[in-house]
């Protein structure tokens, strides 16, 4: 059977990996092995270990640019003929890819998540069922503030002064018009419980499993 392929985007911090990691684990055990697994298009940010320290900090991460969409695209085509792939990792601290790969194999089901998978027409005809994240740009701010404190040693600082320079400007310019591709606008965040409810009947039907009652 052919994978299908659920990409979950919207701005930075809007609850794309909440969300995303939320229906994969309430849904894991009754998928089995091989049923459901999450790709993180932050994964395929480029390779920058040409740069100095100085340079990478400069780089717009919010522009399309900064990814390496045509390998994600080639990635995604390898899963969808069942066929695994080496993902790349990458690093927030260092801004750039470590020297590992991850060995993925398909599943049944695929979430993709990440701020501009809507953006890029390759990777939009790759999608089966496309959902954009909609939560308002200032609780994504605060939210973010706190998780880059906590998760990637940022500071209050760093991360207000990338959101003035690139994340804003950038979620005018390429996010939020990416949103008219949606099939599925969830509002509030990574904790919509009817949202999460939807995508997991929606999951359980496509893999053939008994509704939930
Ligand atoms: N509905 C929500 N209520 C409260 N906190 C939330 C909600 N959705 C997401 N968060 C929190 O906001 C932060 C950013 O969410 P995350 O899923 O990492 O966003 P994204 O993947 O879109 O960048 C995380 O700390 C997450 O736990
Ligand atoms: O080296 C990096 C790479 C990315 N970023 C920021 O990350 C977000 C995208 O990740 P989310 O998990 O969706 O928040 C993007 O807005 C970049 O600005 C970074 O700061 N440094």
């Amino acid at each position: 059977m052919k994978p299908t392929i659920i990409t979950i985007a919207g701005p930075s911090a809007s609850g794309k990996t909440l969300f995303a990691q939320t229906i994969h684990d309430e849904l894991i055990e009754e998928l089995g092995e091989g049923g459901i697994s999450i790709i993180y298009e932050d994964a395929y940010y480029r390779d920058q270990s040409h740069l100095s320290m100085e340079e990478r900090v400069e780089t717009n991460y919010d522009h399309p640019d900064a990814f390496e969409h045509d390998l994600l695209t080639e990635h995604l085509e390898k899963l969808t003929n069942n066929e695994p792939i080496q993902s790349p990792v990458y690093c927030y601290k260092t801004h750039t890819r470590t020297a590992e790969t991850n060995a993925f194999a398909p599943t049944k089901i695929i979430l993709v998540e990440g701020i501009l998978l809507l953006s890029n027409k390759k990777l939009r005809e790759q999608f089966d069922i496309k959902v954009y994240m909609d939560t308002p740009l200032d609780i994504c701010l605060i939210r973010r503030i706190k998780r880059d404190i906590v998760e990637r040693q940022r500071s209050v600082e760093s991360v207000t002064n990338q959101y003035l320079e690139t994340v804003r400007p950038m979620y005018h310019q390429y996010i939020e018009p990416s949103k008219a591709w949606a099939d599925i606008v969830v509002t509030r965040g990574g904790k919509n419980r009817m949202a999460i409810e939807v995508i997991k009947a929606k999951i359980r039907q496509i893999s053939q499993l008994p509704p939930q009652k």
